[in-house]
């Protein structure tokens, strides 16, 4: 992925305020944006998704311009294609798990309905082991599979880029490594580009190709996986 980000953004809430001012240049295509909590990572990904409009500066991938601030060009979020993996994931509780992942390809305002069948949908039920349970609703489902829900419901649109927050922090510690390598495989598979933010060095060491720290709103250093590996 051909990753170019030059952000800077001051938010205030009440006395407080927080400047996130992140430069970032990859071509790799599996991106980790590592730090503490509160570092400003979650802010960074919404900055690339369009929910947060920085001050300044451009957002780049692939060769399109997202954001740019001295051309006065915003692309609206779902002009830019990509999938956005929440860190609670963001089921619809009242949708099955089959209307939730159609809700990855809907256009309109009208939910998708329980008796309606999609290639697209069905292939990605199969593939993740969901047919037996595609009728049951998010609460009904163990923590792995409703992230792997969460991951259909992103991927089914056919996104450009993968943006993943903390993935595997809501699931038990049995399960995160099975869901590390899942995800790790379909990235592979799909060889879809994707920029996951972790606190978890387990989640560096598995996706980092290219590793960058974040702390306190700006970048700490650049590194590669492998540098990381030596200074941890
Ligand atoms: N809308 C906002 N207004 C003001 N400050 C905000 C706003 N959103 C986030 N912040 C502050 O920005 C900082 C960075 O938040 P962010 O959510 O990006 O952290 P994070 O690195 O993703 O943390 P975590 O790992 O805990 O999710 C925090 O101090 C937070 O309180």
């Amino acid at each position: 992925m051909q990753l170019d980000i030059d952000i800077y953004k001051t938010l205030h809430a009440g006395t407080r305020s927080f400047t996130l001012n992140v430069q970032l240049q990859s071509g790799s295509q599996r991106n980790v944006i590592y730090g503490p909590s509160g570092a400003g990572k979650s802010l960074t990904l919404k900055a690339i998704a369009g929910l947060l409009t920085p001050e300044r500066g451009h957002i780049r991938i692939n060769g399109q311009t997202f954001f740019d601030h001295s051309a006065s060009l915003n692309l609206a979020p779902q002009a830019r294609r990509v999938g956005y993996l929440f860190q609670d994931y963001a089921l619809f509780p009242h949708l099955n798990v089959r209307q939730n992942i159609a809700f990855g390809l809907s256009h309109g305002w009208l939910n998708p309905r329980a008796r309606d069948r999609h290639d697209k949908v069905e292939y990605w039920v199969r593939t993740f082991g969901l047919a037996a349970m595609a009728h049951q609703l998010p609460d009904d489902l163990s923590g792995g599979q409703r992230q792997r829900v969460a991951l259909a419901r992103t991927i089914v649109a056919e996104p450009q880029a993968l943006l993943l927050d903390e993935p595997f922090a809501a699931l038990d510690p049995s399960l995160r490594n099975t869901m590390r390598r899942e995800l790790s495989d379909l990235q592979q598979l799909l060889q879809i580009p994707m920029v996951l933010i972790t606190h978890d060095p387990l989640d560096v060491q598995t996706f980092g190709d290219h590793v960058v720290e974040l702390r306190d709103g700006y970048l700490d250093r650049q590194v590669t996986a492998s540098c990381h590996q030596k200074t941890n």
